[in-house]
């Protein structure tokens, strides 16, 4: 990290409040002192209650490795009981059957997104976005741009200039989790929360263009990530309304769609909705960190190890059981129930690998069709068609199935069912060369890459290493071609060496040498072999890629 003392220009900052990251005459029009006070007032005001919600985070786990499991909490079953709906959809976004999602930041990216011809982009600060000060402020002027309509790109090497079609996607927005702090942004000395930098300074410049544009009265609209339990929903809420006092809109303006995508929120789903009933725009299956959640939760649990994670799908009974419960939780309370991400990408050089690639995502799109969601997501501009043809047909002119209501029963039993499959060498190995991968490309700025001709992002390399640490921590019998081998740290150490042997063949010397592999495959190894799972992958690399801007008073890592 820099430190060298310099006279350049600061960003103008109310009291309180320190901004360390670097300092860009672009990015001080998104830091401006309203806005900093704005996202100030946020953070003083909820820093407390995020606390305490993150301490009992760590209670329910302290119970889950004692044996419990996750169930329906008996003190809200009024909750679940009663009859009540949430607010209705918003006109703007009543239909939503194909959403596409993306990082905030390529700026190419957001308008490609925007022109997609997807219902809706969720722009995302999230899985898909590496948390740079660069990334996160240059995709705050991406948005602000979007939403003002514009945004423009040039792409000087192709001599093609980028700018919006007149008709867009909608865009929704999401921030980071309550877990992950802004170490370039300190309030009272203390890091930011990074998802109230995210959603404060996004609220606060586009807040009225939205409304009078693409919300048609309503917005701005949200994506809410990697919540476990309803008094987490419940602080979103104090954020929107005090948001909401602030802006002088009415109360209810500002809409969100919860991922449930942690197994503790699988047990609170009617509870979230509840908390959010003025606010709410529906709820998501974030399938990958639903996976990372189901190992989280169970760590402690030998007896419900994951197969191989290519057989970890949504026809597993535990994530059929969990989709189900939230299209009949969604549509019972009048909101839409939306699917999840499939991970298959475009395949641009071979024909049939691309023909087979989409099958295997147009019969994962008519599943949760007939299911019952309302739209899904497209990780990529070439599935729309596909994906818009299988939600098309299946709707038949209508923009949504929410008064559609499901029958089933599900269980906690059903939510826990541990998975079936195989658990082989192979699936280490391939756990290994996709974490490193993906870890080295976030560590130089890049939160969603293509891998082995499927989509990466945060939740899914969580994936990857989670299930290797419990493998290793269980000490796993795997099949290595008939042989049963046990999962231990010496083969972890062995296979580390040979795949990033084959990664760097595959990747090629120089940009191996080049980029940040050999600290990623540190970093990785370290976590898969700790004696205590660490909580989020990005979370314990995150002091790796903050960068304090020269002259900052004092380094302030986490
Ligand atoms: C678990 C979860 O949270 S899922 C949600 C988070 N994950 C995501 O959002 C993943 C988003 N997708 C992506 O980032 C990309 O599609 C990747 C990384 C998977 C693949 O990227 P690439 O290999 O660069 O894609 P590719 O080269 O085929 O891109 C072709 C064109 O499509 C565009 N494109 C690709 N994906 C997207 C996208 N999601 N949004 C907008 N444009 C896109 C590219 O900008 C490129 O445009 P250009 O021709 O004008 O240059
Ligand atoms: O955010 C989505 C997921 O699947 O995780
Ligand atoms: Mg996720």
């Amino acid at each position: 990290m820099a430190t060298t003392t310099t006279t350049a220009a600061a960003y103008d900052t109310p009291e309180g409040v320190d901004v360390r990251g670097r300092y860009d005459p672009e990015f001080a029009a998104i830091l401006t002192r309203d806005a900093l006070a704005f996202v100030a007032a946020l953070h003083r005001e909820f820093r407390g209650a995020v606390r305490h919600a993150m301490e009992r985070r760590r209670d329910a786990q302290r119970r889950y490795d004692a044996g419990e499991l996750p169930q329906f909490d008996p003190a809200t079953r009024f909750v679940r009981e009663g009859e009540w709906t949430c607010a209705p959809p918003p006109p703007a976004v009543a239909d939503r059957t194909v959403e596409i999602t993306g990082p905030a930041e390529p700026r190419k990216m957001v308008i490609n997104a925007l022109n997609s011809g997807a219902k809706v982009f969720m722009a995302d600060f999230e899985d898909a976005l590496s948390p740079t000060w660069e990334n996160l402020m240059q995709g705050q002027v991406n948005l602000r741009d979007a939403v003002a309509g514009t945004i423009t790109y040039h792409d000087a090497t192709r001599g093609r200039t980028y700018r919006l079609n007149d008709q867009t996607a909608k865009l929704f927005v999401r921030p980071r989790g309550w877990h992950l702090p802004e170490a370039h942004v300190l309030i009272d000395g203390e890091p930011a929360l990074g998802c109230l930098v995210d959603f404060g300074l996004y609220f606060f410049h586009n807040h009225a263009a939205f409304r009078a544009g693409q919300g048609d009265g309503f917005g701005p609209f949200f994506y809410l990530p990697k919540m476990e339990h309803s008094r987490e929903a419940r602080i979103w809420n104090g954020v929107f309304e005090r948001a909401e006092a602030a802006a002088g809109i009415a109360r209810g303006s500002v809409r969100a769609t919860v991922l449930v995508e942690t197994l503790p929120a699988a047990f609170q789903m009617d509870e979230i909705l509840h908390e959010l009933r003025d606010h709410s725009a529906g709820l998501n299956c974030g399938r990958w960190d639903y996976i990372f959640s189901y190992v989280k939760t169970f760590r402690a649990h030998p007896d419900r190890l994951l197969p191989d994670r290519a057989l970890v799908g949504m026809t597993q009974h535990f994530m059929r059981s969990y989709s189900h419960l939230l299209i009949r939780t969604c549509h019972r309370r009048g909101v839409h129930a939306m699917g999840g991400m499939a991970a298959q990408i475009p395949i641009k050089d071979d024909a049939a690998a691309n023909e087979a690639a989409l099958e295997l995502v147009r019969k994962d799109k008519l599943r949760e069709a007939r299911a019952g969601h309302d739209g899904t997501w497209a990780a990529h501009p070439g599935l729309i068609p596909a994906i818009r043809e299988v939600f098309e047909a299946h709707l038949g002119g209508r923009p949504n199935q929410i008064d559609t209501s499901v029958d089933v029963t599900i269980t906690e039993e059903d939510l826990v069912q541990p998975p079936s499959g195989a658990r082989t060498v192979d699936g280490l190995r391939l756990n290994v060369r996709v974490g490193v991968q993906y870890l080295a490309a976030w560590l130089a700025g890049s939160g969603s890459v293509p891998l082995y001709s499927l989509m990466e992002d945060a939740a899914t390399a969580e994936i990857s290493r989670v299930q290797n640490w419990q493998w290793l921590r269980h000490a796993a019998d795997l099949d290595a071609g008939g042989v049963r081998v046990r999962a231990t740290p010496d083969l972890l150490v062995r296979v580390l060496q040979e795949e990033m042997a084959r990664v760097e063949e595959e990747v090629g010397a120089e940009r191996f040498r080049n980029g940040r592999y050999a600290e990623a495959g540190k970093v990785f190894a370290k976590q898969c072999v700790a004696p205590e799972l660490d909580d989020f992958l990005t979370l314990d690399a995150y002091n790796l890629i903050v960068e304090h801007h020269p002259g900052a008073a004092s380094p302030c890592k986490l």
